[in-house]
């Protein structure tokens, strides 16, 4: 982990090589274990945890490659992703600049579509179009590794993760449920950048240009806010500037969030935390992968974040979330290192998210100093909860598609001569977006997305929008919390703590709803909560959305391009 940590940290050749050279390492001590617990067969055992113990230990991953192959493999992958990390947008004669801070405040920040479109395209030939010639190959060995640990390909691997034989099936369940959601937001939205943009750009029976949604994948579009407020006369406080007013600093930010975890009885972020996390983008010249992170040195007391901060309220919510990987890490130090790990992957990525829920609530805003009153009438609540659906429910259906794209790479159903028009494809059935110049297939967008050039899949995300809300109107009731879930703050509270705590004690030692049942007293993931959360907003939308006489959907499906 340490090289690992040196070369992102510090992007140079000598860092690369040792990386590389210490990886190798790591997987023949893989193989080696692995190879091993193979000789055992689980039917023997009776034991469930000795039977569970084996089989984490028979999946060697990309262990299981011959040397050269893996070689070649973990070259890719660096490769994959320190393009990624290291590429940056030129003007014609003047400054370069890099995604983390420069690119994205422009998605976010531009209401010029021009510039927009300027960033956006730029993005994805210094990214996407560099991946394109190789990704095929890290399929390739993908699938190779998978099929050597028992799987048909890398998706079918990436799947197992989550122990189900009725995972895909169950997804496309939940993911139908939220649709009412999703197509009357997409159907508000269209209207309001309609109101902004005009009919040169926006056609309300059509898919939304993906460059106007103040992110970069269009992934989520609390940026674009001020855009779409439901109440334009009562805007919500502008935390962000609030933040910059009151001096806020990102160890200020990270301090915030241990005191909120610390708050519920729960572990708070050791000193080598603070001493060797990366909380700040380097003002030395070094070269980092800024995309956040957070990291287990497997010490028991070495644990860090890998953050580029920005002063922002979207920097704050985002290190709760990373706060709360620490937290998890911590949480099950005690287990055998096999069990150092979520109940599944999403359970990892829900439960920073659960405290960044209580984080952004006006109670915790007014708590923490950032605003300085509380109430809210029934229009602030619904801008309120607006600011909250542009984050979460506009990315529904981006965080579903990554990943249903790269199961069908990897299981051959896309083959590499499409990749780049069944991408947009899934852009434009579930998000209802559109690319707003042509592409072609030497482009490969979704290279330009941290994710796929860093091999970390995807649908963890989609699952954890669905479990967050679960836990949080769990913890909440636990809490004492009485009135609308969107006003919950279980800060302080002891009872949800233990609760919360309890349950990362687990790891992955026990089937994740055996987990599930012990936070929320439900076995089956329901999104219910969820719905229960955006109740308000959904009904105003709805009236709106009836009032406009708005399309659902995007009948129109193809993509325009202006002249
Ligand atoms: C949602 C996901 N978060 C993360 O990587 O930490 C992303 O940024 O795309
Ligand atoms: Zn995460």
């Amino acid at each position: 982990m340490e090289t690992t940590w040196n070369y992102v940290t510090n992007i140079t050749n000598p860092n690369r090589e040792e990386m590389l050279q210490k990886e190798l390492e790591r997987s023949q001590f893989m193989n080696y274990f692995g190879t091993r617990a193979h000789l055992f067969k689980i039917a023997q055992f009776q034991d469930p945890a000795v039977k569970r113990m084996l089989s984490k230990l028979q999946d060697m991953g990309k262990a299981a490659l011959p040397q050269e192959e893996l070689r070649e493999y973990n070259k890719l992958l660096a490769y994959m992703e320190t393009t990624y990390s290291l590429a940056q947008v030129c003007l014609d004669e003047g400054p370069c600049m890099p995604l983390e801070p420069d690119l994205e405040e422009i998605m976010a920040t531009s209401r010029d579509q021009k510039e927009l479109l300027w960033a956006w395209e730029g993005w994805r030939d210094a990214v996407g179009r560099q991946l394109r010639p190789i990704f095929w190959h890290y399929v390739q060995l993908s699938n190779k590794a998978a099929q050597l640990n028992g799987y048909k390909d890398m998706g079918a691997l990436w799947r197992s993760k989550y122990e189900s034989d009725t995972l895909e099936q169950d997804l496309e369940q939940l993911y139908q449920e939220l649709q009412p959601l999703y197509l009357n937001l997409h159907a508000y939205v269209r209207r309001a950048l309609y109101r902004y943009y005009g009919p040169e750009l926006i056609n309300l029976r059509g898919p939304i240009p993906a460059h106007l949604l103040g992110n970069m994948w269009a992934q989520s579009w609390d940026k674009i806010l001020d855009l779409v407020l439901p109440f334009p006369k009562k805007p919500p406080k502008d935390i962000t500037k609030i933040m910059k007013s009151q001096h806020w600093k990102p160890e200020k930010m990270f301090e915030e969030a241990d005191k909120l975890l610390t708050s519920l009885g729960l572990l708070p972020a050791p000193p080598n935390f603070w001493r060797k996390s990366m909380l700040e983008k380097p003002t030395d010249g070094r070269e980092v992968e800024c995309h956040t992170s957070a990291w287990d040195f497997y010490t028991g007391n070495d644990f860090r974040i890998k953050k580029c901060t920005e002063v922002t309220l979207e920097d704050l919510l985002s290190i709760f979330h990373q706060m709360g990987h620490i937290q998890y890490f911590m949480q099950y130090q005690n287990l055998s290192l096999i069990f150092h790990e979520g109940a599944n992957p999403a359970f990892e990525e829900a439960v920073g998210s659960v405290i960044a829920l209580s984080a952004s609530s006006q109670k915790h805003l007014f708590s923490t100093g950032l605003i300085s009153l509380q109430r809210q009438d029934s229009e602030e609540e619904i801008n309120f909860l607006m600011g909250i659906a542009l984050e979460k429910i506009a990315f529904i259906p981006f965080s579903y598609l990554v990943d249903v794209f790269r199961w069908k790479v990897f299981d051959g159903t896309i083959i590499k001569d499409i990749y780049n028009q069944e991408w947009w494809n899934l852009r434009l059935m579930h998000q209802g977006l559109c690319p707003p110049v042509p592409r072609t297939e030497d482009d490969f967008d979704p290279g330009a997305k941290f994710h796929v050039s860093a091999n970390v899949p995807y649908m963890r995300y989609f699952l954890s929008l669905v479990l967050q809300f679960q836990f949080h109107e769990a913890l909440c009731n636990a809490s004492g919390h009485v009135g609308p879930l969107h006003q919950c703050d279980i800060s302080n509270s002891k009872v949800a703590g233990k609760i919360l705590g309890g349950a990362l004690k687990l790891g992955s030692s026990k089937p994740w709803p055996e987990v599930l049942k012990e936070l929320t007293g439900q076995s089956n993931v329901s999104t219910n909560a969820l719905k229960a959360y955006f109740k308000p907003l959904l009904n105003w939308l709805v009236a709106e959305n009836v009032r406009q006489g708005e399309i659902l959907g995007w009948p129109d499906f193809t993509c325009s391009f202006e002249e």
